[in-house]
């Protein structure tokens, strides 16, 4: 028996990478977190040290600062320029390069949004991965931790009932998560698409989420988030498949009965842990299956 060196990747992770375009006195910016991963032949510094072909992480990192100097574009333009550069080497036979953007929304003074002073957004993070296999270059676009609430339109009930079973059956209840997603663009799309239109994707996928949690009367929280799903691919042909995880962020309604009074479905308490989890893959029947970028993500998303 030998032992021999397995599935490996190396580079530089969450990059705080801070971009200013300031070609106008109206500045914006762009905040992201990037990770660069290399694949390919890197046998020779796992066995032996040997690092002639090593593309040194910190040189991942400068070439991302050196990049951004051109302009950022969408996280998904400059992911993919960052994985051609990388891929350009011939070492080098694939990777991984993922991007987390935060927001920054201008401080309101009066009514406009100030030139140069900036708040940060929510925890939500628009996301992005660019995956290079010998199959060639996938893109995922998505969001994280995108909080939501409705304070009525959801219901649960017949639900198995065993012994073990307390939860009371609700016809209304708040419904409250914080929405996690990512899809998977066609080639057709990416190979046509600039930074324009995958953000102009990017902000009609995410209206699509929220208006579809919004509007569906939930009988439960699985068949909200398959609805969410099936909505973005009914409205994208060229989005091959989406993935959702959404916590169930219980709120109980608080027995105030002791106090003598009523709690018609009014006071709450809102509970951090344990929380339900529901993941679902949602995809076109014709293509279902497991395509290999999803190995390269932690988790379900
Ligand atoms: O929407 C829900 N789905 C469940 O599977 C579940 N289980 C539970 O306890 N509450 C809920 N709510």
């Amino acid at each position: 028996m030998s032992i021999v060196l397995g599935p490996n990747q190396y580079g530089k992770a969450e990059v705080r990478l801070v971009r200013v375009d300031r070609d106008t006195a109206r500045h914006r910016i762009t905040d992201l977190g990037v990770t660069s991963l290399l694949r390919g032949d890197f046998g020779a510094t796992h066995e032996s040290g040997d690092n002639t072909g090593v593309i040194a992480t910190d040189t991942q990192k400068n070439t991302m600062h050196a990049f951004a100097r051109d302009g950022v574009g969408s996280p998904e333009t400059f992911l993919l320029r960052l994985a051609r550069h990388f891929l350009a080497a011939p070492q080098v036979t694939g990777g991984r390069w993922l991007a987390e953007q935060h927001g920054w929304e201008r401080i309101a003074v009066g009514d406009v949004g100030h030139d140069h002073a900036f708040v940060r957004g929510a925890a939500e993070r628009r996301t992005a991965l660019v995956h290079a296999d010998d199959a060639g270059l996938t893109v995922l676009a998505g969001l994280r931790d995108v909080t939501v609430l409705k304070s009525t339109g959801s219901e649960f009930s017949g639900f198995v009932r065993d012994r073990y079973t307390t939860l009371p059956e609700t016809d209304d209840r708040v419904l409250a998560t914080d929405v996690s997603a990512w899809w998977r663009y066609e080639t057709s799309f990416t190979e046509a698409a600039g930074p324009a239109e995958y953000d102009a994707r990017f902000a009609a996928v995410r209206s699509i989420l929220l208006k579809t949690f919004a509007e569906l009367h939930s009988l439960a929280l699985q068949q909200t988030v398959f609805a969410m799903g099936r909505a973005v691919l009914e409205a994208y042909p060229d989005i091959a498949e989406i993935r959702l995880s959404c916590p169930n962020n219980h709120h109980f309604l608080v027995d105030l009965e002791p106090f003598g009074l009523d709690n018609p479905g009014e006071v709450f308490f809102a509970a951090d842990r344990p929380y339900g989890l529901i993941e679902a893959a949602v995809q076109r029947s014709e293509r279902a299956g497991e395509h290999p970028v999803w190995a390269t993500i932690g988790g379900f998303v």
